[in-house]
């Protein structure tokens, strides 16, 4: 992608999302943008890609839940057991087939970030870590242990991937909730590079 044509897209995202997102949801998206450009810039990523893949990474997430559905069927999208009953992990779903199949994003590497920016998954590539990481640190961020999150970003990117990993981890046990082995597999992989 040149720079020119990443000019164009994120004026034309800016416009869609204005369209699809409310004012929250659109100020998360520039908070998670800002900070996935920071990532890129501190491990090694490409800034103005990390910077729009934060940028649409929700672009799905305010449509209902059956357009989510239907936009997953309407290109064959398979869903695995705990993504066919987990409806909240639809949107980053149904954004990549959005955005592949709809808006034209042809650049992989942006379209796999988005897709697993709400679960993580092992083999998950440097941009799709630094859209997990952003999304769970952008500045509009506010839970507790958002600074010890912030804290494990600033170490590296494994280690605030991990943290985060294992923080919504605990958070789904405590709810009682499903969990994806996606984010499993991911911790899992990090702890065994590790030993
Ligand atoms: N690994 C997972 N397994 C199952 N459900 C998950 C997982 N990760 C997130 N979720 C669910 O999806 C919801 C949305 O996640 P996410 O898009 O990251 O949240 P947010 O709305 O804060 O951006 C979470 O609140 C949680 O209920």
């Amino acid at each position: 992608m040149t720079k020119g044509r990443d000019q164009v897209d994120t004026q034309r995202f800016e416009k869609i999302l204005d369209e699809t997102l409310g004012e929250k949801r659109r100020h998360h998206s520039r908070m998670v943008s800002k900070a996935a450009a920071e990532l890129a810039r501190r491990y090694g990523g490409d800034p103005e890609q990390a910077a729009f893949a934060g940028l649409v990474h929700d672009i799905a997430k305010e449509m209902k839940p059956d357009a989510q559905l239907q936009t997953m069927e309407k290109y064959s999208i398979l869903l695995d057991d705990v993504e066919r009953v987990t409806p909240k992990l639809w949107h980053a779903i149904a954004g990549y087939a959005l955005l592949k199949y709809e808006y034209g994003v042809a650049d992989e590497d942006v379209l796999e970030a988005v897709r697993w920016h709400t679960t993580g998954r092992k083999g998950l590539s440097r941009l799709g870590k630094i859209v997990y990481l952003a999304d769970c640190i952008s500045e509009d961020r506010d839970y507790p242990g958002v600074e010890q999150a912030r804290a494990a970003a600033a170490r590296s990117l494994d280690a605030g991937y991990l943290d985060s990993l294992e923080r919504s981890i605990r958070t789904l046990l405590d709810r009682g909730a499903l969990l994806h082995l996606g984010t499993v597999e991911a911790r899992n992989e990090l702890l065994l590079a590790a030993k």
